[in-house]
């Protein structure tokens, strides 16, 4: 199922639960929460109480993209705060099969992520592990920056090897620069799920949705 993830680092918090409220309308389940440390990344963003609220009032399941050194420290936090699926950066930490039975044991979906200049290899050794690859597009940090085309081979890719093991069971997730432009070169490399906060929530969002939904709708 090839779907819209929203990401809430675009969207203006004054009047988060409107803009929530029309993601539901359009049959959005699932948002994209961006945790940013000011230290893996240089930005810093939303956290655990945001995480809270949303589990508290609405039942979005809430897809928690760690962007944090380390990200060990908090993978029990965030899953009290009410994560549904917690990506953490094959670059953030050096115990990578470690952290992901962490994310198992506390109970969440486990993802992980690889910024645009880490090679694939360097995640195979834990594909048949996880439930979601997220590939970025962008440098992570920042939301509205510009799609990188260069990162589609390894979508290409993680989709090609899917079709080859019964073992590898993630979806394909990605995340940096997607609108309706270029989504359906996105769409066409393989991803299952779109990540886009500029894309959604810059300018009109219900145009935003009606336009990445009519393409959304022709590969579904
Ligand atoms: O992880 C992220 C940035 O690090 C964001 O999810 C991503 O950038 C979404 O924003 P946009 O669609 O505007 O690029
Ligand atoms: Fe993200």
């Amino acid at each position: 199922m090839r779907k819209l993830v929203p990401s809430l680092l675009s969207a203006d918090l004054w009047c988060l639960k409107d803009q929530l409220d029309v993601l539901k309308q359009y049959q959005v389940d699932t948002l994209h929460v961006d945790v940013m440390d000011g230290n893996f990344v240089p930005n810093i963003s939303m956290g655990v109480p945001l995480v809270e609220s949303l589990r508290k009032h609405s039942d979005f399941s809430l897809d928690v993209h760690l962007m944090i050194a380390n990200p060990e420290r908090f993978i029990e936090t965030f899953r009290e705060a009410g994560a549904d699926l917690l990506t953490v950066h094959i670059e953030a930490t050096y115990h990578i099969h470690r952290l992901i039975q962490q994310i198992r044991n506390v109970g969440c979906k486990a993802g992980v992520s690889l910024n645009p200049g880490t090679p694939l290899e360097l995640i195979k050794p834990i594909l048949h592990m996880v439930d979601l690859v997220l590939v970025m597009s962008v440098n992570p940090g920042f939301g509205g920056q510009d799609f990188l085309p260069e990162t589609l081979s390894k979508v290409k890719m993680l989709h090609q090897w899917k079709q080859e093991r019964e073992d590898y069971k993630y979806i394909v997730e990605v995340d940096g620069g997607i609108n309706r432009s270029n989504v359906e070169q996105v769409l066409n490399a393989g991803a299952e799920w779109i990540v886009s906060g500029s894309g959604v929530f810059k300018g009109d969002l219900k145009t935003n949705l009606d336009q990445l939904n009519e393409i959304l709708l022709k590969y579904n």
